[in-house]
């Protein structure tokens, strides 16, 4: 992340393609036709996110990408290799998968199931051990008191984080998640959305993510794949264009009301939206992080309201006030957010 901005870049990747669908359909031997003549690449270290309404072929999509469902024509490339003539376990093992309900072995600790597939590829104890704890701290879990934990002695959002810790034991080039965070309660789904966009921005995976929850696809998406019932590709987008400029009906049917509201929400107020450094008085009560708290306008609208003083200060990493932060940052954001919409390509 660069570090003049307050919150990840809604970037653009320009990266070489990973995982390519080429014409791809799926019909189930019922006559369904899930995905219909499906093209798009998923690019290097991208988070692409697939949404739309129940049954319209995203978890088929993501399903073909590592062969647990065999498409009934066209071609899915990852890294260049067609994957409808790779061996489907080494090809698991070189692509994660994180679904919903995680499924962790549960006579298994947490340890054992994070190490579960260096085990599988021969590393030896002490390498899987390293690495195990390596994943349990990026996940945000304490090695020294989770590992040797069950999964029932975890929560649910404890769970989900062990099956991405999981997920990137083997540090896939590939990542694909079905709705992984889609039974954590609301606050722990917020918190785990951050908390993997981090990771994944930190580590570079690259990530198919399906999803039906369009807040979330626009959040955490570098672009966002639109599909409609019967398996059709609506728009494939960033976020705000999406937003701003749906493709057709179906994409502005399913994104709804909600968005403008929604469109603010991508709102980030950057380093150059505050008041310089040298007008903050000191010593700063409670300052907000750079990169952390402020990761949407709309938390730092939260931050500024609970503060009596009209102006927040913001600090660095390194603790050092870099700026302080005041109603009219906020406005410099949500009025830079709207000129892009604005210009976004239709
Ligand atoms: N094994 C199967 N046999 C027959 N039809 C199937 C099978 N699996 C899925 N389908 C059908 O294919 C279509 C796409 O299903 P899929 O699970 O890919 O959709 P989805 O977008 O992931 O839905 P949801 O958001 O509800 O999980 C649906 O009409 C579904 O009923």
């Amino acid at each position: 992340m660069p570090a003049e901005t307050v919150s990840p870049p809604a970037s653009s990747p320009v990266g070489t393609p990973v995982i390519e669908f080429d014409a791809v359909r799926k019909v189930y031997p019922d006559g369904t036709v899930a995905v219909h003549e499906l093209s798009l690449d998923v690019r290097e270290h991208e988070l692409l996110a697939l949404v739309g309404p129940s049954g319209c072929g995203k978890s088929t999509t993501l399903r073909m990408a590592n062969r647990l469902v065999e498409p009934t024509g066209g071609r899915i490339l990852l890294e260049g290799t067609d994957v409808t003539h790779a061996d489907p376990v080494a090809l698991r093992r070189r692509i994660g998968y994180v679904i919903q309900n995680v499924g962790l072995f549960p006579h298994r600790t947490v340890g054992q199931n994070v190490g579960t597939v260096p085990r599988l590829l021969g590393w030896d104890k002490k390498r899987t051990a390293a690495r195990t704890a390596e994943l349990l701290a990026l996940v945000g879990l304490d090695p020294d008191t989770y590992a040797r934990r069950y999964p029932h002695e975890l929560s649910g959002g404890e769970r989900q984080r062990v099956g991405v810790a999981r997920a990137l034991a083997t540090d896939p080039p590939v990542l694909l998640m079905d709705e992984p965070f889609g039974a954590v309660d609301p606050a722990g789904r917020r918190r785990l959305q951050a908390e993997f966009r981090r990771i994944q921005q930190e580590v570079g995976t690259t990530v198919m993510f399906v999803t039906h929850d369009i807040e979330e696809a626009v959040q955490l998406g570098d672009r966002v794949a639109v599909f409609s019932v019967g398996g059709h590709l609506e728009q494939l987008a960033e976020p705000l264009t999406v937003l701003a400029h749906p493709a057709s009906d179906p994409v502005r049917e399913f994104i709804g009301e909600g968005a403008p509201v929604r469109m603010l929400s991508l709102a980030t107020v950057q380093r150059e939206d505050l008041e310089p450094a040298d007008r903050v008085v000191e010593p700063a009560p409670e300052p907000v992080t750079l990169g952390s708290t402020l990761t949407t306008a709309f938390e730092a609208i939260a931050a500024l309201s609970s503060r009596a003083t009209g102006r927040v200060p913001v600090v660095d990493d390194a603790g050092t006030v870099v700026g302080s932060l005041t109603a009219e940052g906020i406005l410099a954001a949500l009025r830079r957010t709207a000129d892009a919409a604005q210009t976004a390509d239709a």
